[in-house]
């Protein structure tokens, strides 16, 4: 999605939600100049490198991710040829990593589990860091420390270092990416939306699967939306994993 089509949906979204577009702006800044100081930012073609021509698994933090693991590993274990990557959508890669499954490229506005982020990125994987206006503080404490990062913004106009190819959530913006950089075809798991989410999303859950709040479910209407219209108007093929 380019940022003129974007636009008008970041503005709808934005109003719904009453976010300041204002602070989506400062977060956004913020994240450039982090990653001017620093240089812990990765070329794009690496990204490219990863994703092109690949079948993509995406994973989402939805109550069907422990099944949608299972499904992963059989169909895995079965194939010869391995021309498959994975990408997760923030609190999903606790998850995986409780299964010994390496996501290559992690999506995340720093507010799901740091410290699964933090240990994979250190060990390899890419983290494409999203800056909006109400994660500003994990910002300032987190990006600085990690590294081979690729900085994400909502607001929509070009910035220096920072990627927006249309999306909202971290799950549906890992959807955006794969298509940007041409994956063969990308595999839904744990991409359920609905209203119930899972303590991988939310920490603070007291039960493995809860009632998301109100706020959560309308991200997650949003989130199908974006991928439904990533199915009518993209190039990938989309499916759900079984
Ligand atoms: N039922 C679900 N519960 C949680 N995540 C889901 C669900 N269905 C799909 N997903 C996708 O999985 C992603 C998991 O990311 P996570 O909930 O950790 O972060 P998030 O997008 O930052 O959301 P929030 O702003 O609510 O923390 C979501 O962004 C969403 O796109
Ligand atoms: N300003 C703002 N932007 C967002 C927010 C949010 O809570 N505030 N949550 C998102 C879902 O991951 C994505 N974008
Ligand atoms: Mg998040």
């Amino acid at each position: 999605m380019n940022l003129k089509e974007w636009k008008p949906i970041y503005n709808e979204i934005m109003d719904d939600f009453g976010f300041s577009k204002e602070n989506d702006l400062k977060s956004a800044y913020l994240l450039k100049d982090i990653i001017k100081n620093t240089g812990n930012n990765i070329e794009l073609y690496n990204l490219e490198n990863i994703i092109k021509n690949k079948i993509v698994y995406i994973f989402g933090a939805g109550p069907s991710l422990k099944k949608h693991i299972k499904s992963y590993k059989n169909i895995i274990n079965s194939e010869k040829e391995k021309d498959n990557i994975i990408i997760s959508a923030d609190g999903a890669t606790k998850a995986l990593l409780e299964e010994n499954i390496i996501p290559n490229i992690i999506v995340s506005d720093l507010d799901g589990d740091l410290t699964s982020i933090i240990e994979r990125n250190n060990n390899g994987s890419i983290v494409v860091v999203h800056a909006h206006g109400d994660n500003v503080e994990a910002i300032k404490k987190y990006a600085p420390q990690l590294k081979n990062i690729v900085g994400s913004s909502q607001f929509p106009e070009e910035i220096e270092n920072l990627i927006n190819y249309g999306g909202f959530t971290d799950g549906d913006r890992c959807c955006f990416l794969a298509e940007h950089f041409n994956a063969k075809e990308l595999i839904l798991c744990g991409m359920d939306f609905g209203e119930y989410t899972t303590k991988y999303s939310r920490p603070n859950l007291k039960e493995d699967i809860e009632k998301a709040d109100p706020i959560k479910i309308k991200k997650l209407q949003y989130a199908e939306k974006l991928i439904n219209w990533l199915k009518e108007n993209g190039n990938s093929n989309i499916t759900f994993i079984q």
